[in-house]
């Protein structure tokens, strides 16, 4: 593994469990240097914020990947009380808007430990037909460029994104503006519900900063096995 990827694991493992006990049993298995983790709305409406204290002890960072979306002052108030848990990094979707996304910043300006802010743009579960479906008449690579923007402008330190999106948003905002991707899957596994997927490979070589991946890992009979074979396919071990 090379000194980058020590400090700074690329990979976050999505710990989409039902209650805190598979996940704590998942995180025995693997270890901070490979990964980070990721908690989200199903384990976090389970587990809350003890669960996500107990991963912080294991030495695990984590995304808390609630995506608020609400009125600016909610969405505000709410992105503090996650940074007063310690998390790395947490998110809002886009779609709250302008006000909304500067809201959740300013209120994390003061916050000693900070985390990283980031906007959720178009699901990745989400193709142009579920768009069209909502009454947007838009494309995911029309309308994640449009949404990414808006959050850059607002202050945000990146976005979620499909890696199939980000290397025209690498040109479009810069190289330190933080390309969070899911919908990874490894050559051949299941695309489960996701729409816009790549392989870890080719979303490191798109230009995302860090790579979502649940199922592939959680479901497999190995997952530090998965893991690790993962982070041969992206150089991050030898
Ligand atoms: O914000 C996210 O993390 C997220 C955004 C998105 O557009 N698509 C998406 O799949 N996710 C999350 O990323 C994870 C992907 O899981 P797998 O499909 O099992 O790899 C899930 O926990 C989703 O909630």
């Amino acid at each position: 593994m090379n000194d980058d990827s020590k400090i700074n694991p690329r990979i976050i493992v999505a710990l989409d469990y039902p209650q805190a006990a598979p996940a704590l049993a998942l995180a025995q298995r693997l270890e901070p240097a490979l990964c980070r983790l990721k908690v989200g709305k199903e384990l976090f409406t389970a587990a809350g914020p003890q669960l996500v204290e107990q991963l912080q002890q294991r030495g695990f960072e984590i995304f808390l990947d609630l995506k608020f979306h609400d009125i600016p002052n909610t969405t505000a108030q709410a992105c503090k009380a996650a940074a007063a848990m310690g998390v790395w990094m947490v998110n809002v979707h886009a779609l709250g808007g302008k006000r909304m996304m500067e809201a959740a910043r300013e209120a994390l300006a003061n916050v000693g430990q900070r985390p990283m802010l980031i906007a959720v743009t178009v699901l990745t579960s989400m193709a142009q037909e579920d768009l069209h479906g909502i009454g947007i008449n838009a494309s995911p690579a029309q309308m994640v460029p449009l949404l990414a923007g808006l959050a850059n402008d607002s202050g945000l330190d990146g976005v979620v994104c499909s890696a199939q999106e980000a290397f025209v948003l690498r040109q479009q905002l810069g190289r330190d503006f933080c390309l969070v991707t899911p919908g990874i899957r490894p050559a051949n596994a299941s695309a489960d519900d996701q729409a816009r997927i790549m392989t870890p490979r080719a979303a490191l070589e798109n230009g995302a900063n860090y790579l979502v991946i649940g199922r592939p890992i959680t479901q497999a009979s190995d997952p530090l096995l998965a893991l690790q074979d993962i982070l041969k396919e992206t150089g991050d071990m030898a």
